[in-house]
């Protein structure tokens, strides 16, 4: 377990010039709790699979983990019910709209979401968790969590999940309408109050990182070599990272960085370089597509100076 990062004068540097770029950025406020991070505040670790790791800025500091909890919730959906009964729910194209939307809800024939990165699509992943209760089945995610970090003592933000449970009347609406539609079953507010949850799971950039080189290491723990995740399910999380992952940003950011990663209005950003490192950033700065304004410059950086497209 990898306790201490190294320092890197050069990371250092990438990271100040990306600082810069935060003042263009505005924290999400629509869920209140989560504009009280501080817009300046930037950093990052990453992991190789050797064992090494390089880290710049407070990367102890802990945020939500948002929308990137769509990936571990997909997996761990994948791996409850198999590929047919997931992708007879939830499609696998990208929308070319906000994270948010409900438009393509309604135009879809057969109506279901586009893909399981969109709140809707995550939303119906989220329905398909197995487990009795709301406890047994964020005990399991948590769960899952912890195996991919080593890290048990990894939970969620109360205050985070309350304020957001408060405020998420767009995703009740979405729920209604998949309910509705048969996408989605059971008690909506049980649903919500399951997926403000798991969104308000609390990492750090290290944590972070680590869960990138599970997903890059075809789902293996790096140290040991078990499998917590089967090959084909993270073949097919790293696919939507590419194609979905940064939302309606996503064809510029394979374009620019060319990794497979995902976004949350936490401000952070998770990477999966596959067979080589794995990515945790934290900038809370927010583009007007909701990702990390300058995470993304971050990254753009790093790949342009390292050669990190994987295309
Ligand atoms: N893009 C995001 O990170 C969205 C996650 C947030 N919890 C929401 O549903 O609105």
């Amino acid at each position: 377990m990898i306790t201490q990062c190294e320092k890197s004068e050069e990371l250092d540097q990438l990271v100040e010039r990306a600082r810069t770029y935060t003042s263009k950025g505005k924290v999400a406020d629509y869920i209140p709790a989560l504009g009280q991070a501080d817009p300046n505040a930037l950093s990052i670790a990453v992991h190789y699979t050797d064992g090494r790791c390089l880290a710049a800025g407070d990367t102890e500091k802990t945020f939500t983990l948002q929308s990137i909890s769509k990936v571990l919730t997909l997996a761990l959906a994948i791996m409850d019910n198999g590929e047919d009964y997931v992708f007879e729910r939830v499609g696998m194209e990208p929308t070319g709209d906000p994270f948010n939307s409900i438009a393509k809800l309604e135009t879809m024939v057969p109506s279901k979401p586009l893909n399981p990165m969109i709140n809707a699509g995550a939303l119906a992943v989220t329905n398909m968790l197995s487990g009795n209760t709301i406890e047994e089945k964020l005990g399991r995610l948590l769960a899952f969590v912890h195996d991919m970090t080593g890290k048990t003592h990894i939970t969620y933000s109360s205050k985070v999940a309350e304020s957001e449970f408060k405020t998420a009347n767009l995703n009740r609406s979405l729920c209604y309408f998949m309910k509705e539609h048969h996408i989605i079953k059971g008690d909506v507010e049980e649903l919500i109050d399951l997926y403000t949850k798991q969104c308000a799971i609390e990492v750090n950039c290290n944590d972070l990182a680590r869960i990138g080189l599970v997903i890059a290491n075809e789902g293996k723990d790096p140290e040991t070599g078990r499998e917590i995740i089967p090959k084909q399910i993270s073949r097919i999380v790293k696919t939507f990272m590419v194609t979905c992952g940064m939302y309606n940003a996503s064809g510029e950011f394979a374009i620019k960085v060319g990794i497979p990663a995902k976004s949350g209005v936490s401000g952070g950003i998770i990477a999966a370089y596959p067979n080589k490192l794995g990515i945790g950033i934290c900038g809370p700065a927010l583009d007007d597509k909701g990702n990390s304004i300058a995470g993304i410059k971050l990254l753009e950086m790093m790949s342009a100076r390292y050669g990190l497209s994987i295309f």
